[in-house]
């Protein structure tokens, strides 16, 4: 049986199979309603669907590619005319090219028409808007008039009657609802209106109130998703327009809008290159192809969708909406659904071996029942005279039987699942998670173990610059202006240039007339010391010329330029990990701002500095400059080597409130936290001791380091590794993967950059940060974690707990019901020739299990107990053995009880007359529910129960 499950009834978590996902749906035939079993499931048509237009992508894109590289060598030098004729309503909008034909130069990679419209700058010209100042709020109607806007349809939300539609849509209710008007029909012919219609009638009202009950319940659920739906897809971008850079939502994106991308974005809209340093872009995600392009000015079509895998840029917008081949990707993937959930698919197994049970025992009653009726006649000697009695007689049996089955396929089970999901991902929702996959809230109540980043997750991500090393000199920075009055003026300026010039941020003033800092946290950190030197961006930027930008990464840890000086000659700037650039250092400058060559005493006294710094759980920046001569190209790369450092920086990221005392809750319920940060050994130390993480009898070790064990080594040292420190992003892979595989836990990574995409990905469920995340990090996560807080984290541990725990509470109530009524059934139908529950009944008892029950009992929110057992792990079983005792022992009991109110009620209750039947069915009924009631109760209690749920969790 366990076999079967596995084999047949296993998806993973994420990345299932197409094979697996299939398997379980071929299997789940015995389906009372269809369409709402397969509701919360992938839908595998549109996937395909989608997957077709990737594919077709790919093609017609290297067709563009392949036409544009020769349309580039045939077009050189040639002046080109065109009929491009610009439609009346466009130039009447003031702008002077349309939608399509922007939208077949962008997609179609089409160089020649880019040159006809005078290229780049022409089309912006076009637009009516320029780099610097983007477009104008004030004629935004207007051009969402002529070009749209940046949304995709969507399938429109469905309605209350929808639901009510697809509710009546099941197989059983139909003939229930067959029976209900054949009663109704002889009913009334043999005993006439009203007294004959009261059977019919009472299967038509349980008929009715169970299909609103059902379609409220699941329309309200539609609703919560729908809210979740809106929530994931808000992304913003930057973007500059009435000339000042701010944050926009992609759907006000509009064509001629200048969209600044960084490593991590994802492109919003087609558009084109305007300038940028290094650009690498992903189209995987669009075509499919998993080799990154270059673009640049030469090939400067960016489409959305893609990703930038590497490099920055400003993006000049052209087409939107569902102009893009994006648009109509997203389409189509909105309406292929989530993947099934594990647990999804384990209980629809369930569901369908009981209901194959319950089927066959269905059909034994009615033959048993029939044969009970014929038996009779044939005594009778009537077999061939029925009256209009005996046919209500066999259509109760019919009936009967088909209840049977109705109570036995616990269609309830796959769906509790789905209930108790939606309801704590709307909680956790309330809790600042955002869960983007319904499988994580699952996963996460098993994890045993969580890989957090430092930065932003454990710390407050809120940088500043506290101490420097100028000169060899230490100072402590506090905001004071006398702070720059002792450096060297020669030094002063060389350190202002290094912090303007060689960053990914940038200074604006805002719409307030404000100074802003923009840019990730180390780079405004930097940026607000270079201001408090008493720098000016702007007039810094304008003394040289940028040649040739290496824009930060987490593999190389540093961060280039070279410029192009005004007194002639190149200049290089390198800012990174301090012990990676101090290495490419042989100069430094003395206390007088001279440059001398790097001795062995200074090299230890700057080594020193650093190690000082970073064990006050600093973050450490080394800044440095090389001067390379007049013969630099911007084609090669920037060198490495013979640098004069020029400052040393420390900057202090303080620690989250509360971690520590979240990371003590992980550590009482078993959870084992790790931190992987890229920073420096020394300061991930001071950090990690400071949030509880690193204990004395922890491991600490670097990224370079652990890349070299082998796995022997790492069997021995992954247990006690407790930080890891310079780590690259492939190390953070390595070990999520090594501890998912060889030690079999439930891994859960925390990451914010596009460096923790690939953790994000093989991890059993994915935590992105929402605030300081990426896009293509939150893509690749499971949650969003949206006030990046380490707190969040455990709070969806225990959301997920106590989605786990719900769930078998659900399961251990619906069995014990199913296994009663079955058996009470089919037992009362063999034995005495009549069934004690009446299919209205039993139809009665099985809405208030599906919907009622379920409702009470998987939408239990959690409590603190939870999170003091040990956590469930990848070898949990589901079904526990002491939930099994469980039901068979309610069952019994229900059992005992019900058999002696059948055999024996009449005597006991001193039951007689011509009612007693009728009362005695009544009375069993009632018990029937009140037992359920109980069982419901105890339940609960059950799970709640302190000390009982270890047993009940790891069993
Ligand atoms: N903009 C930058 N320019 C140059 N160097 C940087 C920049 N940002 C960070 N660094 C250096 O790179 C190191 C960390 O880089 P990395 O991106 O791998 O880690 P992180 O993601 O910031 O940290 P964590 O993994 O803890 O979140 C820092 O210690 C710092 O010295
Ligand atoms: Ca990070």
């Amino acid at each position: 049986m366990e076999n079967y499950f596995t084999e047949n009834f296993e998806v993973q978590a994420k990345n299932s199979s197409e094979d697996a996902l299939q398997r379980w749906r071929k299997l789940c035939w015995l389906v009372k309603n269809r369409k709402r079993r397969f509701r919360f499931t992938a839908n595998l048509s549109k996937r395909f669907e989608a997957e077709a237009i990737r594919r077709s992508n790919q093609e017609k894109l290297r067709v563009a590619v392949l036409v544009s590289k020769a349309a580039l060598q045939f077009i050189q030098g040639l002046s080109l005319s065109s009929d491009y004729i610009v439609p009346q309503e466009v130039k009447q909008a003031g702008f002077q090219i349309c939608a399509e034909e922007l939208g077949s130069i962008v997609e179609g990679h089409d160089v020649k028409k880019l040159k006809i419209h005078d290229g780049v700058e022409g089309i912006a010209e076009k637009l009516c808007t320029t780099i610097t100042k983007g477009i104008s709020t004030s004629e935004i109607d207007r051009r969402k008039q002529v070009y749209g806007v940046n949304k995709f349809t969507e399938t429109p939300p469905k309605g209350f009657w929808f639901f009510v539609w697809e509710a009546v849509q099941d197989t059983t209710l139909m003939i229930l609802g067959f029976c209900a008007f054949v009663s109704l029909l002889v009913g009334i012919v043999m005993e006439g209106w009203p007294k004959g219609a009261h059977d019919g009638l009472g299967i038509v009202a349980s008929i009715l109130l169970v299909v609103f009950v059902t379609a409220t319940s699941d329309y309200r659920q539609s609703l919560q998703f729908r809210d979740l739906d809106k929530e994931k897809k808000k992304i913003v971008v930057q973007v500059t327009r009435n000339g000042l850079r701010q944050k926009l939502s992609i759907y006000d994106l509009l064509p001629g809008d200048i969209v600044h991308l960084s490593i991590g974005d994802q492109v919003p809209a087609d558009g084109l290159f305007m300038s940028g340093y290094s650009l690498l872009i992903n189209e995987s995600s669009l075509t499919g192809e998993s080799e990154p392009v270059n673009v640049n000015a030469s090939n400067p079509f960016l489409l959305s969708g893609t990703k930038v895998q590497n490099g920055s840029c400003k993006m000049l917008v052209t087409t939107v909406g569902m102009r893009t081949q994006w648009g109509k990707l997203m389409a189509t993937l909105s309406e292929g659904g989530d993947d099934e959930t594990p647990l999804q698919v384990k209980l629809n197994g369930v569901a369908t071996v009981i209901g194959k049970i319950g089927l066959f025992f269905a059909v034994v009653t009615f033959a048993v029942l029939v044969q009970g009726l014929f038996t009779r006649k044939l005594e009778e000697g009537t077999q061939w005279i029925w009256s209009g009695d005996e046919a209500m007689e066999m259509l109760e049996f019919f009936a009967i039987a088909v209840t049977i089955v109705v109570v036995a396929v616990p269609e309830g089970l796959p769906l509790a699942v789905t209930l108790s999901l939606a309801f704590a991902m709307k909680k956790m929702m309330n809790d600042k998670a955002l869960v983007r996959h319904l499988a994580a809230c699952e996963t996460m109540g098993s994890a045993t173990t969580i890989c957090s980043d430092k930065t932003g997750t454990l710390t407050t991500n809120h940088m500043t610059v506290v101490k420097t090393c100028i000169c060899g000199e230490i100072k402590e920075v506090n905001g004071s202006e006398k702070f720059g009055s002792s450096i060297p003026e020669s030094v002063r300026k060389l350190l202002l240039e290094s912090i303007f010039n060689n960053t990914g941020g940038d200074v604006v003033v805002n719409e307030a007339k404000k100074v802003e800092i923009l840019g990730t946290p180390t780079e405004t950190a930097l940026l607000e010391l270079g201001l408090l030197l008493g720098g000016d961006f702007q007039e810094e930027r304008g003394k040289s010329k940028i040649v040739k930008v290496e824009p930060f990464n987490s593999t190389k840890k540093r961060m280039g330029v070279v410029l192009e000086l005004p007194e002639g000659g190149f200049r290089a700037h390198c800012k990174g990990a301090s012990e990676i650039a101090l290495a490419a250092c042989d100069k430094f400058l003395n206390s007088n701002g001279d440059v001398v060559p790097l001795d062995e005493a200074s090299t230890k006294l700057l080594q020193d500095t650093i190690e000082n710094f970073a064990s006050e759980a600093l973050r450490t920046l080394c800044l440095a400059y090389s001067d390379i001569g007049s013969g630099f190209s911007e084609s090669v790369d920037i060198p490495f080597q013979g640098y004069t450092c020029i400052a040393i920086v420390g900057i202090k990221d303080p620690v989250r409130p509360g971690v520590k005392e979240s990371v003590a809750v992980c550590r009482s319920a078993g959870i084992v936290v790790r931190m992987v940060t890229g920073d420096n050994l020394t300061t991930a130390k001071a950090i990690a001791r400071e949030c509880g993480i690193l204990t004395d009898d922890g491991l600490a070790i670097e990224g370079p380091e652990f890349r070299e064990k082998s796995d022997e080594e790492l069997q021995q040292l992954i247990p006690k590794l407790q930080v890891m420190a310079r780590s690259s992003p492939m190390d953070k892979h390595t070990l999520v993967k090594t501890l998912r595989t060889t030690f079999q836990e439930v891994v859960a990574v925390t990451g914010d950059g596009t460096n923790d995409a690939p953790a994000l990905h093989e991890a059993d469920i994915g935590l992105a940060m929402g605030i300081a995340g990426t896009e293509v990090a939150k893509e690749s996560a499971d949650v969003i974690i949206l006030d990046d807080n380490f707190s969040t984290i455990v709070t969806v541990g225990k959301w997920g707990r106590s989605v786990y725990v719900n769930i078998q509470k659900f399961v251990q109530f619906q069995l014990t019901v199913n296994v009663v009524a079955l058996v009470v059934n089919f037992t009362s139908a063999c034995l005495t020739g009549n069934a004690p529950l009446t299919a209205v009944q039993l139809l009665w008892v099985n809405m208030i299990m599906d919907t009622l029950g379920a409702l009470a009992l998987a939408t239990e929110p959690p409590t603190d107990d939870l999170m003091k057992r040990a956590p469930v792990g990848r070898k949990g079983n589901f079904i526990s053995n002491v939930m099994w005792r469980n039901i068979m022992g309610q069952s019994l009991y229900q059992f005992v009880v019900i058999w002696y109110l059948q055999t024996q009620g009449k005597e006991a209750f001193r039951l007689d007359g011509p009612d007693s039947d009728l009362i005695l069915n009544t009375l069993i009924f009632n018990s029937f529910v009140f037992c359920q009631v109980i069982c419901d109760y105890k339940t609960l209690n059950f799970f709640n129960r302190k000390t009982g749920n270890h047993e009940v969790v790891k069993d």
